[in-house]
């Protein structure tokens, strides 16, 4: 008896597969099986900023496709960019997570959680709720302006490289060196740890 649903090479409804198709299926698998690591810098300075805080890294680990692995101490930092005394002061954090989702979907998730806390865009550097911005991707390096990478304003950065130093020592910002160099080359005036305040990692 034959066997009614086995297909061997002549049955003529198996169509060959493009090569280009088994290539994007190859690097999908390859991603699904094989998270990556991304650096992410949080930062508020409007509302209750530590509350907006750590509802950032719950909705980031609420994330499928995300495991939230470290998280540093919280820092107040003067705002960096901007005149002083002309904003409140900020909470910055880092966080390191595994991902398997490629950095464009990382991006937008990281925006929809900024959407979550009322983020409102207007000026540069204004005033915000929330700011999640993707410090590195693996070792990625890209200067595409929709997701620059690492940040492209990360190594000028003492309230991102303060607490990143914190929670990884031996880190390093892809293209740009160890996260420990890169910190002493700025001041760290303004970026204060506040040692009586924690954010938790989700369990
Ligand atoms: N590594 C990155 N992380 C987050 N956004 C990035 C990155 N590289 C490029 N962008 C782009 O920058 C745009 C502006 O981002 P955002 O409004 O968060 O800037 P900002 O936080 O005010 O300033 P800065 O970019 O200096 O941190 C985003 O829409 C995003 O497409
Ligand atoms: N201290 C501090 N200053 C900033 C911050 C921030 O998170 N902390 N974010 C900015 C835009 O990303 C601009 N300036």
């Amino acid at each position: 008896m034959t066997a009614p649903f086995l297909k061997g090479p002549s049955d003529p409804t198996v169509q060959p597969v493009p090569a280009s198709v088994v290539d994007q299926v190859d690097a999908a698998d390859t991603t699904l099986s094989n998270p990556k690591r991304a650096v992410i810098s949080l930062g508020s300075n409007l509302g209750n900023r530590l509350e907006t805080l750590q509802g950032a890294i719950d909705a980031l680990e609420d994330t499928p496709g995300v495991r939230i692995k470290g998280v540093s101490p919280v820092y107040e930092t003067e705002p960096w960019g901007v005149e002083p005394g002309s904003q409140p002061s900020y909470f910055n954090a880092i966080v390191v997570l595994k991902t398997t989702l490629p950095p464009s979907s990382l991006l937008e998730r990281a925006h929809a959680v900024e959407e979550a806390f009322h983020r409102v865009r207007d000026e540069r550097w204004g005033a915000r709720t929330l700011d999640v911005d993707i410090v590195a991707y693996a070792d990625l390096v890209s200067d595409d302006p929709q997701l620059t990478l690492p940040h492209p304003r990360a190594h000028e950065r003492a309230f991102v490289l303060a607490p990143w130093h914190d929670l990884e020592p031996e880190a390093q910002l892809p293209g740009r060196g160890t996260v420990a160099e890169l910190l002493g080359t700025l001041t760290r005036d303004g970026v204060t740890p506040r040692e009586d305040l924690e954010l938790q990692l989700p369990e």
